[in-house]
This record gives structure tokens, sequence and C-alpha cells, in this order.
């Protein structure tokens, strides 16, 4: 079969991530929602450079790793058997919509390191002029860090702020950020404390995970001036309707002028960290004064000397991002030096 070729790359990017929950049904790859990506992918193609980021790795292998019980190892392993299934899956239900797949194994420096990033920069654009969209995934496999909810929320954002898209589609297992009533909140102007508060409780109440680790990426790319849409492939023509705003929660664009330095800063690199400060150190921070020691609350997620890592509030609420000045168990281990700059001034991203 021949596959068209792509005559314009003036398209604006379009990054849609389809989370294990909502492409799979009673823990199985859901063919049926496949099919649905495939379909409505094929109508936006023409519009769109598309990358589509799917988990689902770990639901499609694990049925051949004997006496499964879900450990880092075997969902690691699971993860090895599973993406080539995936892939093949996409790739059955796009073909009769001539479009090909190509699959991308991403790992966090890849955006850390501009060299590599570039490459992939060209890579996906010579994908894009040949007509294939790239799907991306972790590269579980190698990933020395425990697979977690956020995983592919991350790795969504980081190529939606690198490739500067248009717009950023996280589907869930619901039709979006839900109000205290349980009806989906339509528009999030601006995603702040408040709308942080509705993802937890939102959680806590039914049980769902991962609203607040799409909130808080939801959070990052609208600060990048990117419109973020939370939606489910459970609604009819659902990817069409969440990019005209129709359905799910559109979370709208920050209109800042952010410098590439700080975008790249903010989201391309490797956010590894995580520390919550106290109201003093976020003062000063707004400030544009360095982070110290003293401000640090707890150290959530251990960093290197130039390492990325956030800044959040006692709530857990992304408030920067920084590069980091000292290791973090330097900071655990010396009580004494409070004054220790942990990211200066300079490196430090207020969101
Ligand atoms: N990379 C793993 C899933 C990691 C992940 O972020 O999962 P999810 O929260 O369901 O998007 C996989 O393909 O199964």
């Amino acid at each position: 079969m021949d596959f068209p070729k792509n005559k314009s790359m003036k398209k604006p990017v379009l990054v849609i991530k389809f989370g294990s929950a909502s492409i799979t049904t009673d823990g199985e790859i859901d063919e049926r929602i496949v099919l649905e990506i495939a379909r409505q992918c094929a109508t936006l193609q023409s519009k769109y450079n598309i990358v589509l980021v799917s988990s689902g790795a770990v639901a499609a292998g694990k049925r051949f790793i004997p006496k499964y019980t879900g450990s880092l190892a075997q969902r690691k392993a699971a993860a090895a058997i599973g993406n080539p299934l995936l892939i093949r899956t996409y790739s059955t239900y796009f073909k009769p919509f001539r479009i090909a797949l190509a699959q991308s194994l991403c790992e966090r420096h890849h955006f850390s390191n501009r060299g590599q990033f570039l490459q992939l920069k060209s890579t996906y654009e010579t994908l894009w002029k040949s007509n294939v969209i790239p799907v991306a995934n972790e590269n579980d496999v190698v990933s020395n860090k425990e697979l977690k909810f956020s995983d592919n929320d991350e790795l969504a954002t980081l190529i939606a702020v690198g490739f500067d898209a248009e717009q950023l589609l996280f589907s869930t297992s619901v039709p979006g950020v839900l109000d205290s009533q349980g009806n989906v909140i339509p528009t999030i102007e601006v995603v702040d404390k408040d709308a942080l508060a509705l993802a937890r409780k939102e959680k806590s109440g039914v049980g769902l995970g991962g609203m607040t680790s799409k909130l808080n990426f939801a959070r990052l790319a609208t600060q990048m001036g990117i419109k973020a849409v939370i939606f489910s492939m459970q609604t009819e023509n659902g990817i069409l309707k969440a990019i005209a705003g129709e359905t799910g929660t559109v979370c709208l664009p920050q209109r800042k002028k952010v410098s590439s330095r700080n975008k790249w800063l903010a989201s391309g690199s490797l956010i590894v960290g995580m520390v919550y400060v106290d109201q003093g150190a976020l003062e000063a921070i707004r400030a544009r004064k360095s982070l110290l020691a003293v401000g640090v609350v707890q150290i959530v997620e251990d960093f290197v000397v130039g390492e990325v890592f956030q800044i959040a509030d006692t709530m857990g609420i992304v408030q920067a991002v920084a590069k980091a000045k000292t290791d973090s168990a330097a900071l655990k281990a010396s009580s004494a030096k409070k004054n220790i700059a942990i990211a200066h001034a300079d490196d430090i991203v207020l969101l």
C-alpha cells in the first residue's frame, strides 16, 4: 500500500496522550478505542503534525509474565514485551487510513541534552514530512525510576513544549475535571491552587488517580502558552470535540512571553527532583532571590547539581522549577548550612 506524502511542514503540532486507563478495558488494550484514535487522527492529519503519547505497554505485555504481581522488574519486562504489541495494534488500525506509525521510546534526558533533543526534533520532522505519526512512550526497560502515574503526562508535556505545540490533549478515564457536584468544568482560566484542589477532591471522592498530575502538567503547558485539554475517549468523537473545545476541560494558555531558555529550563530539562518550601522561601523566589536551604520544608524527590527540580508549596502545588546548585543529599547531610543556596535566582523559573 502507498502511503501519501505530506506536502506542508508548517502545520501546528498537536500532542495527544492516552493513559493506560483510557485505552484499556478490563486491563487489556481495547481495540475499539485504538480504532477510534485512528479514525479521528485521520481527519486531523491534514491540519496538524500529530504526536501520540501512548501508555499501555505494561497492559499489553503483562499476560506473558507468569505469576505477575506488578513488581517493578515485572512491569519493565511487561513493557518490553508489550511495546511492540501496542505499536502493532496501533499500526493495524491506522493502516486502513493509509497512515504509518513510528515508535519513539523516550527518556527524560533526551530532552535535557539539547543535542539529543535536536535529533529527536529532526526525526519527528522527517516522519511528519513522510506522513508518519510518531507514537511516544517512556523507555521503561532502562528507566531508572519507578514506573509511575505521571510519567507519560510529563513526557507528553515535554514534547508539547519542546515542539511548541498548539494543543496538548490528555485522555483520561473521566470526562474532564469535575466540580463538587460531579459535573465537568468546561474551562479553567488559570490552573491555580483552586483548580488543583478540585483534582484532589475528585481523587479522594471517586478513587481516581492522576488528575493532580495532569493538572500540574497542564499548568506547566499553559504557562508556556499551550492550550491543554483533559477529556475522555468514551465521549463520541472525543479527540475532535476536545480540540474544538466541545468536550472535557479546557485549560487556557497564558499569554506570557517566555524566553526559549526559560522554556527549556521549565520543561525540556531533566525534571527529576521536587522540594516543598515554606511561605518565606516562596516570597523570596518571587522577589527574584535565590532559594536557600532554610526555606525547604521537605525534599520529596532527590536531585544532583545541574538537574532540574520542582519547587512546590506545602500543599504540593508546583510554583517554580529550578536548576540545582547543590545536591539534595548534601542538604540532608548538613543541617548546619541553612544559608546554602539550592538554586540561584537566575536559574529559577516562576510558574
Ligand atoms: N509506560 C507505561 C505506562 C506509564 C504511565 O505513565 O502510565 P499512565 O499513567 O497510564 O499514562 C506503559 O506503557 O505501560
